[in-house]
């Protein structure tokens, strides 16, 4: 049954929506099936409130091929996860929050990506380094969302980011995995990464590496 990846969407956008991150119908995820379609939340849902009625599967191109609720749209944003999906074959799930973190931190940064302090979170987006120096890319939050997916594709097509995610400026992070459980773990790790460097912000910490020397 192609259905069975809507119960750990269902779940996740609940936790989403309990921690304040998918609030007002804000965000949307989806979950690709092994025939490169994808189950994605329907758009203007309350995403506290699922239930397998709020989805629409999409094909690769974009296209509806089951819809349960005959009036219901995909996702506004759904050009977004089929860029994400085209620019990363292994990527099985891709979920957007919004949360206030994440918004003013993408205000607090001027260029084009935002640099992540080197704590040891960072592990659990692949990062295993000392002292490692890396971003997340930071996108416009254009009013025409196919605009925001087409810059998202080409700055992917270039080259893959070190971290699985991206912000789009006072707009929200979208992450992507091989599974919706490690999509539900990025969530969590960037949102926590961002309350870090919100909070370090106010403490006036210098969040650049200090050697002992
Ligand atoms: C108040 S949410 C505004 C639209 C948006 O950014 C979003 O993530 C939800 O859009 P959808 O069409 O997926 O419900
Ligand atoms: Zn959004």
């Amino acid at each position: 049954m192609s259905g069975d990846l809507r119960s750990d969407l269902i779940a996740a956008a609940k936790h989403f929506y309990d921690r304040g991150w998918m609030v007002g119908t804000a965000g949307n995820l989806s979950a690709r099936l092994p025939d490169g379609s994808f189950w994605i939340t329907a758009s203007g849902r309350a995403k506290g409130q699922l239930t397998e009625q709020d989805f629409i599967r999409m094909n690769s191109d974009g296209a509806i091929v089951e819809q349960p609720v005959a009036d219901s749209r995909p996702s506004a944003e759904t050009s977004i996860h089929l860029a994400v999906y085209n620019c990363f074959p292994d990527a099985k799930a891709c979920y957007h929050v919004h949360s206030i973190e994440a918004n003013l931190v993408s205000r607090l940064t001027v260029g084009d990506a935002v640099p992540l302090p080197a704590i040891e979170m960072l592990k659990g987006l692949g990062v295993w380094e000392e002292n490692p120096q890396v971003s997340i890319p930071l996108f416009t939050n254009y009013l025409e969302v196919p605009k925001i997916a087409k810059e998202i594709g080409e700055f992917f097509a270039i080259g893959a980011p070190s971290v699985p995610a991206l912000l789009i400026r006072d707009h929200g992070i979208t992450v992507w995995a091989d599974s919706p459980a490690a999509a539900y773990n990025y969530v969590e790790i960037v949102e926590y990464i961002f309350r870090y460097t919100i909070a370090a912000r106010q403490l006036n910490l210098d969040l650049r590496f200090e050697s002992r020397d």
